[in-house]
């Protein structure tokens, strides 16, 4: 990626490139990424859409892997140039045990740096999370903090837990010396709750809302303000960051950015009602119907229920003792470090983020997907 080869094409391999915010990675790379000469997307899930990005005029290589394999991970690596690792267990609601979520997304991260030292891959960009930081398990607020806001972060939760360590690995990572001799450049971006085209829990609002008669019912204050980015604005920040690695890479490297956009401070319910709202859901109570000590009843009961059930089936409901402390403590953030580093600044404004997810949950929610 040298000044004298301004003209050479790049390999880029996504991990994760299948998820959610993986698929809007890919996509946005292939528009929005002119040095764009080969992308590789590595899943232990392909989807089937990655089909018709084949036939476009930059090669797109589908890898089916799994990054808790050392191997698979090396060779999808070798002979890359950039690597966006966004793979991960994304998992709150106890579906998968502490020990998967920790092999996939710490031990999974290792063998991503791992690869990249063997193999001679300068630049990396990881996809951490706002909960590396919190809400914390004191459910103290962090209101409109940055990246050197002092909060104290102390997790239990193995999800905070495995995300906080796999980003402590990538940032330690920095400077190491890769094969051929130069140093690995990485840095880390925390999104804060993404929404957008592809958001599985918004669909399953909706259609949660649909059965019961186009009603949802306030179960957290609206003073409480959850910070939201528009999953297209996180793939840009990811593609804008992945490019200016090298050129800025003494000021870039080892360093942590928040990831938001524009989007409205709200609370997660009101947040929601942005777009379940002109979907024809209403929220109803202006205050939440259940007292809280009964919602912190109700989540300590599933948590008992899971732990009762686990021999004979997972019970994995929305509302659990963790789920509920995220959604009632204000996080929200405010910070212009991305800009200042690397001049990211939203592409989707809220309007469009707005209406494009409101197309998307209309067209979710009443089909099969
Ligand atoms: N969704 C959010 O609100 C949010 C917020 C902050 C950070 N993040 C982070 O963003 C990343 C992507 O999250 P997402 O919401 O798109 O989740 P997702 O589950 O939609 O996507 C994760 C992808 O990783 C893949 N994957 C999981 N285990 C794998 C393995 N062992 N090997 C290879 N691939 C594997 C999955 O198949 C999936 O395609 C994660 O690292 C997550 O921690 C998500
Ligand atoms: C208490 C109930 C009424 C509502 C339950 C909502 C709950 C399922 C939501 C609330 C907040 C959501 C998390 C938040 O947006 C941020 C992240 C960070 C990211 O790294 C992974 C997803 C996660 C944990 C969201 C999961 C769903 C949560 C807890």
């Amino acid at each position: 990626m040298a000044d004298s080869a301004q003209a050479q094409k790049l390999v880029y391999l996504v991990t994760g490139g299948c998820g959610f915010l993986g698929e809007h990675v890919v996509r946005m790379l292939l528009q929005r990424e002119p040095r764009l000469g080969e992308l590789r997307v590595f899943d232990r899930h392909l989807g089937p859409w990655l089909e018709e990005l084949k036939t476009g005029p930059v090669r797109v290589t589908a890898i089916q892997g799994d990054v808790t394999e050392a191997h698979e991970v090396a060779a999808a690596v070798a002979g890359a140039h950039v690597v966006i690792h966004t793979a991960g267990l994304v998992d709150v609601f106890g579906r998968a045990s502490p020990e998967t979520i920790h092999e996939v997304n710490v031990q999974g991260t290792r063998n991503v740096i791992e690869a990249c030292v063997q193999t001679g891959t300068r630049f990396l960009v990881y996809t951490s999370s706002m909960e590396v930081v919190g809400p914390n398990t004191k459910g103290h607020p962090f209101y409109r903090g940055n990246e050197d806001t002092l909060y104290e972060a102390v997790h239990r939760h193995p999800y905070p837990c495995s995300k906080a360590l796999a980003e402590r690995l990538v940032l330690e990572a920095n400077g190491r010396e890769v094969h051929g001799g130069l140093p690995l450049v990485t840095c880390a971006l925390r999104p804060t709750g993404i929404y957008g085209e592809g958001h599985q829990i918004m669909r399953d609002f909706y259609r949660q809302g649909l059965r019961l008669g186009g009603w949802l019912f306030r179960a957290i204050p609206a003073s409480v303000e959850h910070g939201r980015v528009y999953v297209g604005n996180v793939a840009w920040m990811h593609v804008l960051a992945a490019r200016e690695l090298e050129r800025r890479a003494a000021l870039m490297g080892g360093q942590v950015y928040f990831c938001y956009d524009g989007s409205p401070y709200k609370s997660y319910e009101d947040f929601n009602m942005e777009f379940l709202g002109p979907c024809g859901l209403q929220l109803v109570g202006a205050r939440p119907l259940l007292p809280y000590w009964l919602l912190v009843f109700l989540a300590a009961l599933n948590a008992l229920l899971q732990w009762l059930l686990r021999p004979l089936v997972l019970y994995a409901p929305l509302l659990n003792p963790y789920t509920l402390a995220v959604a009632n403590t204000t996080f929200t953030v405010s910070t212009d470090k991305a800009q200042r580093h690397f001049g990211y600044e939203p592409l989707f404004s809220w309007e469009d983020s707005r209406t494009r997810t409101i197309l998307w949950v209309q067209a979710a929610g009443s089909s099969a997907q």
